[in-house]
């Protein structure tokens, strides 16, 4: 099995058995540095906005569920690293595909920055408007993060609350109708990330 396989079988395999996948290093440290390179000049221009921005009535509620801003990666992108990113999210679907026989068929990804202090409030990531979401994916950008730093994501399971640190380079693969969870902030740092959804509709 190459790599690749192998990083994908361990993500489904432990969402499956414990309803949350973890693979640390699922970027190699050049895509690692060119995604994150991206993100500061998207941000630096002023070229990310609030989530649910353009839908005015959702608006003013997002701001107070989450502090993000965003970017979406578009799929016909012309940059490296967001090609070479968006390929191995589509062998990671054509391995579920194959493996699971799921039917997933588009994916939604996008670049966010969370500024020091700013947060997500626990929540589905599958609801009404988004109800072609069936697996939730983030990837984390942030150079030597720590304990101290803060900014866990926290996965509200049945009996206990998993605190994830956002290490760079690591993935978090679950179940997006499923599993309810929560952006902690943190304090002194802004905390980047690439979150998307794998979808069938
Ligand atoms: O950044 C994270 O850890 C999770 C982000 C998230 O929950 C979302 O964008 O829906
Ligand atoms: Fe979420």
């Amino acid at each position: 099995m190459k790599k690749e396989e192998q990083q994908f079988e361990h993500l489904i395999t432990e969402m499956i058995d414990r309803k949350y996948g973890i693979c640390d290093d699922f970027l190699n440290g050049e895509m690692l540095q060119g995604l994150r390179d991206n993100l500061h000049a998207y941000h630096a221009k002023g070229g990310m906005h609030p989530a649910g921005i353009g839908r005015r009535l959702d608006f003013k509620k997002n701001f107070k569920t989450r502090g993000d801003v965003i970017r979406w990666i578009e799929e016909d992108t012309e940059q490296g690293y967001e090609i070479e990113f968006l390929e191995k999210i589509n062998a990671f679907i054509q391995y579920l595909n194959r493996t699971c026989y799921t039917q997933i068929n588009q994916f939604e990804f996008h670049y966010a920055y969370y500024e020091a202090g700013s947060f997500y409030k626990r929540h589905l990531d599958q609801f009404k408007s988004h109800s072609g979401r069936k697996f939730s994916l983030v990837i984390y950008l942030n150079e030597d993060w720590s304990e101290s730093d803060g900014g866990n994501l926290c996965l509200y399971l049945d009996d206990q609350v998993v605190n994830v640190l956002p290490k760079g380079g690591r993935a978090v693969f679950f179940r997006s109708d499923e599993l309810e969870h929560e952006v902690r902030q943190a304090p002194g740092r802004s905390r980047i990330s690439i979150a998307g959804w794998l979808k069938s509709e």
